[in-house]
């Protein structure tokens, strides 16, 4: 059987990948253990893997262990990552490598699911990407910012008289300093997805003419939080990063 497996910035995301089908979803947090760890683990759960179809956003020491790890073990590793032209995705980025590989492989996804169509590809994980792609599969750019969890721990690490944040009672009248921080941050961070899907849909507009429709995408852990806040419309891929990795299972 495969195996996708992405690996994020505090979070390891799987899926077994059989029949043209994803199933047997995972998300764990590393919390103290490493990344690799967490990933040998998972690993073991499954003998009969005979494929594992991985992206990382952990850097050069993380791939060399996964490497080394997969070749002992007798896995066939494929190693997802940003390049200029691949799976059907044109990467303008001015260095295309240095885009984050999970980026690139929701683009992928996205180029999988609407592949004639303008798409944002919004991933709501320990940063928020939101990400532009032409119906051609040119990916023309997209910006970065901190995500959920991140808004409410940059106050509370900063401000003295802030030390908590809840984001299960959200209020713009808030009463009292957690349920303030937290909706602030879940108010905030939908206003701001809301406010550059709405730039880069004019921007795209500007540029390839003013009649093309385009579809916005939401992924990643927080994915499912910003689109019942949201009073835009979006379609909910929370596992699109899983799903573009399948697209490398050929390769
Ligand atoms: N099981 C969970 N427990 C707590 N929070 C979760 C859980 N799953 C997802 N989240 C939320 O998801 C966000 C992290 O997103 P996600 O799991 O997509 O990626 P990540 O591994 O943290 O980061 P990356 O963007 O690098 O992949 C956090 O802000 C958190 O609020
Ligand atoms: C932006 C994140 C952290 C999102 O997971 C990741 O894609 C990353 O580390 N990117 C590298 C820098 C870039 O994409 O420009
Ligand atoms: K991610």
């Amino acid at each position: 059987m495969e195996l996708v497996v992405d690996m994020g910035n505090s979070r390891l995301k799987a899926a077994v990948y059989s029949d043209s089908e994803l199933s047997d979803f995972k998300s764990i947090p590393y919390n103290n253990e490493p990344a690799i760890e967490c990933l040998k683990k998972q690993l073991l759960a499954f003998p009969d893997l005979t494929k594992l179809i991985l992206v990382s956003v952990l850097g050069q020491g993380f791939e060399s262990s996964v490497r080394g790890y997969c070749e002992q073990q007798g896995i066939n590793l494929i190693w997802a990552a940003s390049s200029e032209n691949a799976q059907g995705v044109q990467n303008n980025y001015a260095k295309p490598l240095s885009l984050g590989s999970d980026r690139f492989v929701a683009l992928v996804g996205a180029k999988k699911l609407f592949p004639n169509q303008y798409c944002i590809v919004v991933d709501c994980g320990t940063a928020v990407t939101v990400d532009a792609l032409t119906s051609d599969g040119v990916f023309c750019g997209g910006v970065i910012i901190p995500g959920l969890q991140l808004w409410g721990d940059s106050l509370t690490s900063r401000a003295k008289q802030l030390d908590a944040h809840e984001l299960d009672r959200p209020s713009v009248l808030a009463k009292d300093t957690a349920q303030a921080i937290g909706s602030g941050s879940l108010y905030g961070l939908v206003g701001a997805v809301e406010g550059l899907c709405q730039r880069i849909e004019s921007q795209l507009r500007t540029t390839y003419g003013g009649d093309i429709s385009v579809v916005r995408l939401l992924c990643g852990g927080d994915a499912h939080v910003i689109a019942k806040h949201s009073r835009l419309t979006f379609e909910l891929e929370p596992h699109l990063v899983l799903l573009g990795l399948t697209e490398f299972s050929g390769t």
